[in-house]
């Protein structure tokens, strides 16, 4: 199963500084195959930055969208329907819990954002805040998407900026596993340059989701040539 790198962006950076990224980004990085590295910048971004990335040819290199409406394409205000994104990313994440908590979405929307994804062809990134409530995605079982994946990111780690223990993520992820087989789940929750080798060692993880170390271009390339080397 490949390895993932993800880097959300969430709402930061300029149109300017999102191209510069990528640029000094394609200078540090040597593609590996077995590791597919994903950015989601905001929005409005994705479609200038998804043509700079085919101008410099990044290999195993993809962009995602932060989020993406769970209704097609009609008299929504304000949404951005997947096959709207379609053409620029090749990922959606979905159920973030900064979604969930500052826009007050539901596992419903969850649930028909990760079913608008599949059906366009987008690769949905499932957002698992809470190990113990997995029977409330039971849905997602129904969603055709085989490379679908799943992102535990405990929340508590998001907001005090302190990882879960590698332990404790471990028992996570065995139980995700037992209740998605066969799908890449990845750790995300105050992942830095100091701290994110001990949790590549984790059986059955996939990779990881960083927010705040993929905003520079050092700190997202260390962990990049990091799992390179592990795999
Ligand atoms: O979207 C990513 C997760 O919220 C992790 O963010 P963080 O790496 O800044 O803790």
């Amino acid at each position: 199963m490949a390895r993932y790198l993800i880097g959300n962006w969430k709402c930061h950076k300029s149109s300017d500084s999102s191209k510069e990224w990528l640029d000094r980004f394609d200078k540090a990085y040597r593609p590996q195959d077995g590791l597919e590295v994903i950015v989601a910048p905001p929005a409005v971004y994705l479609e200038s930055l998804s043509f700079h990335v085919k101008r410099l040819q990044l290999r195993h290199f993809s962009l995602g969208a932060q989020d993406i409406s769970p209704f097609p394409r009609g008299s929504y205000t304000g949404a951005i329907a997947a096959d709207m994104v379609k053409p620029f990313a090749s990922y959606a994440i979905i159920g973030h819990s900064e979604r969930r908590r500052y826009f007050h979405e539901t596992v419903t929307d969850l649930v028909n954002k990760a079913a608008e994804a599949a059906d366009v062809g987008l690769t949905p990134i499932i957002c698992i805040e809470n190990g113990d409530t997995l029977s409330s995605l039971f849905a997602l079982k129904d969603i055709d998407c085989p490379g679908m994946i799943l992102a535990y990111t405990p929340v508590d780690s998001l907001n005090f900026r302190i990882p879960e223990s590698v332990a404790r993520v471990g028992v996570v992820i065995k139980r995700i596993a037992n209740y998605f087989p066969r799908r890449p789940i990845v750790y995300g929750g105050a992942l830095n340059v100091d701290n994110f080798r001990e949790y590549l060692e984790i059986d059955g993880l996939s990779g990881l989701f960083t927010a705040t170390a993929s905003l520079e271009v050092q700190s997202f390339s260390t962990l990049c040539r990091a799992m390179g080397a592990s795999l």
